[in-house]
């Protein structure tokens, strides 16, 4: 159930399984017996469309006229403002997956006047694929959707408007996703596996993971701290000159890049975090070096207006601000700007935010959907670079690697709480991971 499929996705699902009155009715039936189990009766109008998405209207409305409920059901082209306002509750069916322009004023007006509103499939003027707004979507309370939710259920601004999501069963068969073949899914444990602990591993073969140190150390430290909580057999701080030791257990190198690069063993490498104006210099010195890299922060902004720079990267990690600057602004579409990133550089894009996109060279890509916004604190990006490395280097591929990090971060993020502080992630990792790593039995061994 991760997949997420476009509106034209589901156009050819809904094809594919032939039968549409009976889809309908499960449709319409599915959001009245949403409603009854959230509202108590009262005056109800729905809005109906030209399209399907009108056909489902009308259809819960039947659902609910014969649960006692009153309902009006109006064309969305002959509803007035002034009765819209005065219903207790809209029925938002005015467009679906099928909305092809912006919404016109005049149904923005409509729309605008509901004080509660349940949307059909998406609150109308919502483009499925984006989650961006086309003209005006109202704010829904709930929102029904069929079979698989779609991208912009999960994207911002879409998710917001969608108040509760509720995804609902319409008998349309799992197997014509076969035929599909979807490359976007709401990220989670199903998309990939915590690789198990050999029992007789060492501590390089655990992963051993280097992080550049420049001109704001605390930030490589908290990437170190990441790594090694996320499983790294050996984290090495590598920084140009001594400082004082950090936490015990984290390994100093005051030592030369090319010195460091000597040691075949120092395959993975987090570059950019506080790493300042020589981060440039050092991205270009690891890809030659063929070593596996993230590449986040200064490494990324000392690729700006330069995507180029970034290939040979193994995943970049940019936020907003830093994905504008190397790819240019970012429009509507953040999901096909994270995937033209990741073609660009081939590597992996982790386009940072509310609703992190998770991008593969190859086309496919996650939503993320487990962090709280408490999760927006200093420091917090350069622990997610380190539990990435950290699963890098336990041979997890870039993509999933990616993705269990992502989520593993939000996760933690969600166990520690309101207040949290970047340094609190990295504690909280091992018990998470335990959860969804492969149980460890002696008695296999
Ligand atoms: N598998 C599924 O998901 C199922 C989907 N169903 C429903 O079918 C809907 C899709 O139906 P349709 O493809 O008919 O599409 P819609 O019902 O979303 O709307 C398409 C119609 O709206 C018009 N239109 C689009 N944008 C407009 C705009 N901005 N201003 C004015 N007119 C506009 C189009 O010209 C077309 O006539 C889904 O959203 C869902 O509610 C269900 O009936 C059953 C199964
Ligand atoms: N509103 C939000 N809700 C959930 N997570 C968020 C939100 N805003 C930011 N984040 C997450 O917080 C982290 C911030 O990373 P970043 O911007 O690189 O900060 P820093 O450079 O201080 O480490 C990212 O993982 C990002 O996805
Ligand atoms: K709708």
């Amino acid at each position: 159930m991760n997949e997420l499929l476009t509106p034209a996705e589901m156009g050819r699902a809904d094809a594919l399984a032939g039968n549409a009155q009976a889809l309908m009715d499960a449709a319409g039936r599915a959001v009245a017996r949403a409603i009854m189990q959230r509202y108590a009766p009262c005056s109800t109008l729905v809005l109906a469309g030209p399209g399907n998405n009108g056909g489902d209207g009308h259809v819960a409305a039947d659902y609910l006229r014969q649960a006692g409920w009153a309902v009006t059901v109006r064309a969305w082209n002959k509803a007035s403002v002034a009765e819209v306002a005065r219903a207790g509750l809209v029925i938002d069916a005015i467009f679906g997956a099928g909305l092809a322009r912006d919404v016109s004023p005049e149904v923005a007006a409509l729309l605008r006047a509901a004080k509660r509103l349940v949307a059909i499939d998406v609150p109308s003027g919502l483009d499925g694929a984006t989650g961006a707004v086309r003209g005006y979507a109202p704010q829904a309370e709930l929102t029904v959707t069929f079979f698989r939710a779609k991208p912009g259920h999960y994207l911002y601004p879409g998710r917001g408007l969608c108040g509760e999501l509720v995804l609902r069963d319409i008998g349309l068969p799992g197997s014509v996703l076969a035929q599909i073949n979807p490359q976007t899914w709401v990220n989670g444990p199903a998309l990939w596996h915590l690789p198990a602990r050999a029992p007789t591993g060492h501590k390089y073969s655990a992963g051993d993971v280097s992080v550049l140190c420049g001109n704001m150390p605390g930030a490589a430290r908290l990437a170190c701290a990441g790594a090694r909580r996320a499983g790294a057999g050996m984290v090495t701080l590598a920084a140009d000159a001594p400082f004082l030791p950090p936490e015990a257990g984290l390994i100093v190198r005051a030592e030369p890049l090319e010195v460091l690069l000597q040691d075949a063993r120092r395959k993975i490498w987090v570059c950019g975090p506080g790493l300042g104006p020589l981060a440039g210099h050092k991205l270009a010195r690891l890809i030659a070096a063929g070593r596996i890299i993230v590449a986040d922060a200064d490494a990324l902004t000392a690729c700006a207006g330069a995507p180029e720079k970034l290939r040979g990267a193994a995943v970049i990690t940019p936020h907003e601000g830093e994905f504008s600057r190397v790819f240019g602004s970012l429009r509507h579409d953040r999901l096909s700007a994270a995937r033209a990133a990741a073609r660009a550089t081939g590597a992996v894009a982790v386009l940072k935010g509310a609703d992190t996109i998770i991008a593969a060279p190859d086309g496919r890509a996650a939503i993320n959907a487990n962090a709280p916004p408490y999760l927006a604190s200093g420091g917090t990006g350069d622990v997610l670079a380190g539990i990435i490395a950290a699963l890098l280097a336990q041979e997890m591929p870039a993509f999933e690697a990616a993705c269990a990090a992502v989520w593993l971060h939000g996760a933690a993020a969600l166990k520690v709480g309101p207040g949290l502080l970047a340094e609190d992630i990295p504690a909280v990792l091992g018990p998470l991971m335990a959860r969804l790593r492969p149980p460890f039995n002696p008695a296999d061994y």
